[in-house]
């Protein structure tokens, strides 16, 4: 391991009131929110405020160039309860310890609310991907796995893709462990392509989570698909798969964007003919140069006239200072942490529901636990298989937060913590209280 920083008991910086919220800050203030429509122990509501760990390293890297940079990751561990911890690994330039924990926290409600039994990690390094040659980046994966290698393994902690990162950078940080172990090793991560224990339609699965949350949650509200407009914000892994999918299912995806902007098109868009983040970064606002599709910016795209808004991109876009001027019926998040806890209380006070992350993307970790089902018995399943059983578990999830939502009466969200909460803390009551 390289610099081993363990958590201290010092709260996190407030972020002053112009500021934006920062991922933990919003994980937090919804974790005392959620308390207050549970009787939850104040030892265990205490204890899941802060992560077990946060592992702080430096990564050397060689440039092409010969030259040497250095660069800082992180991998917090938030809590491991109910199984191994669980949970991406991001490459972005804004990663920040702060952001790790908040991401980890959510990341175990999310297992939670799915019954999965993972707890919840996150990670990254500090980088901008689309800075690093291919040979970079596989040189940078392989030493911070490295690094992290004593904190990580398939029972214990197993990092999956986020943004920045992909089922190669996935291949070569199980190839870098397994080489140390002397044998391979594939459970160690998931999201890896399929040739090396990859589920088939992992890489597909938070963008198809997403998709069906919404024809959920439309169907609920009324909103037949097939007169139903949908914006979406990002088109990667989450964005791109649920415009597909919503579009192949009748929707009018009317709206999407990648960093520089949007495109718009009131009768919607031929989402298919535009490649993927994945494809092709960057590839909406040139698709956009390249037909006569109207542009949009990315704010404007937030606050579009349209019946369903999935953000899902980066965190903290809707915030205190645009949430009075989105214009859609409902919010379905792809994205981790796209609504602050400010914006989120206006958002109900003006009953728009807002269908959260932890359940709407959360079939990214549920088809890695397919994966690693199938790593460890050493069987692979159908995509056939892998849709039905994700379908079927989105939907029991889906039922599970909706009956809360309508018994308790409280947002979406609310709902989503009830059933997760309600898990994690009988879990830690079993168990002693401190595991
Ligand atoms: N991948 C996964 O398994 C999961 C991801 N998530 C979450 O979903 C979100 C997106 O992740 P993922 O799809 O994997 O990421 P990708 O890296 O695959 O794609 C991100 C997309 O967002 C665009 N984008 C980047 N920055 C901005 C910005 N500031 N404003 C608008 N668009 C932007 C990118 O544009 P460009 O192409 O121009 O770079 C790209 O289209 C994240 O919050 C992630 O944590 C949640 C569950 C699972
Ligand atoms: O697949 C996983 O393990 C985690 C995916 C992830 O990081 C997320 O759901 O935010």
């Amino acid at each position: 391991m390289g610099t081993d920083q363990h958590v201290s008991t010092a709260e996190p910086q407030q972020s002053s009131s112009d500021e934006p919220e920062t991922a933990l800050e919003t994980a937090r203030r919804q974790l005392a929110r959620a308390r207050s429509n549970l009787e939850i122990d104040d030892a265990i509501h205490e204890r899941l405020r802060y992560p077990r760990a946060v592992h702080e390293v430096t990564v050397p890297l060689e440039r092409d160039d010969g030259s040497v940079d250095v660069f800082t990751g992180y991998r917090a561990q938030h809590d491991s309860v109910r199984g191994p911890y669980k949970g991406g690994l991001r490459y972005h330039p804004e990663v920040t310890r702060d952001e790790c924990v908040g991401l980890a926290m959510w990341m175990t409600w999310k297992c939670a609310v799915m019954d999965i039994p993972f707890g919840g990690a996150k990670g990254g390094v500090v980088v901008d991907p689309k800075s690093l040659s291919a040979d970079e980046k596989e040189r940078l994966t392989r030493r911070f796995m490295q690094e992290i290698r004593g904190v990580i393994g398939p029972t214990k902690d197993i990092p999956a893709p986020d943004m920045g990162t992909d089922p190669q950078t996935m291949a070569w940080l199980m190839d870098a462990y397994s080489m140390q172990e002397g044998e391979t090793i594939p459970g160690v991560v998931t999201g890896k392509p399929p040739a090396i224990g990859g589920s088939k339609g992992r890489e597909r699965a938070p963008g198809r989570s997403v998709a069906i949350v919404t024809r959920k949650t439309c169907e609920y509200f009324d909103y037949p698909l097939s007169e139903t407009t949908v914006a979406v914000q990002g088109f990667g892994s989450v964005g791109a798969n649920a415009a597909r999918l919503l579009d192949e299912w009748g929707a009018d995806v009317v709206a999407v964007s990648d960093v520089n902007g949007g495109i718009y098109d009131p009768d919607g868009l031929e989402v298919g003919a535009i490649p993927s983040h994945d494809e092709e970064p960057e590839a909406v606002t040139r698709y956009a140069e390249e037909t006569d599709v109207s542009r949009l910016s990315n704010d404007e795209l937030l606050e579009l006239d349209v019946d369903v808004l999935v953000p899902a991109a980066v965190g903290n876009v809707l915030t205190e200072d645009n949430a009075a001027a989105v214009d859609a019926d409902l919010v379905v998040e792809g994205a981790n942490g796209p609504t602050t806890f400010a914006a989120d209380a206006i958002l109900e006070e003006r009953e728009i529901p807002v269908v959260p992350d932890i359940l709407a993307n959360a079939g990214g970790v549920t088809v890695s636990y397919f994966e690693w089902l199938q790593d460890i018995n050493r069987r692979r399943w159908s995509l056939e298989r892998v849709h039905e059983e994700l379908d079927s578990e989105m939907v029991t999830a889906w039922n599970a937060v909706r009956e809360e939502v309508e018994q308790r009466d409280v947002t979406w969200r609310d709902g989503a913590y009830v059933v997760a909460l309600s898990r994690i803390a009988e879990a830690h009551d079993i168990r002693g209280l401190w595991p």
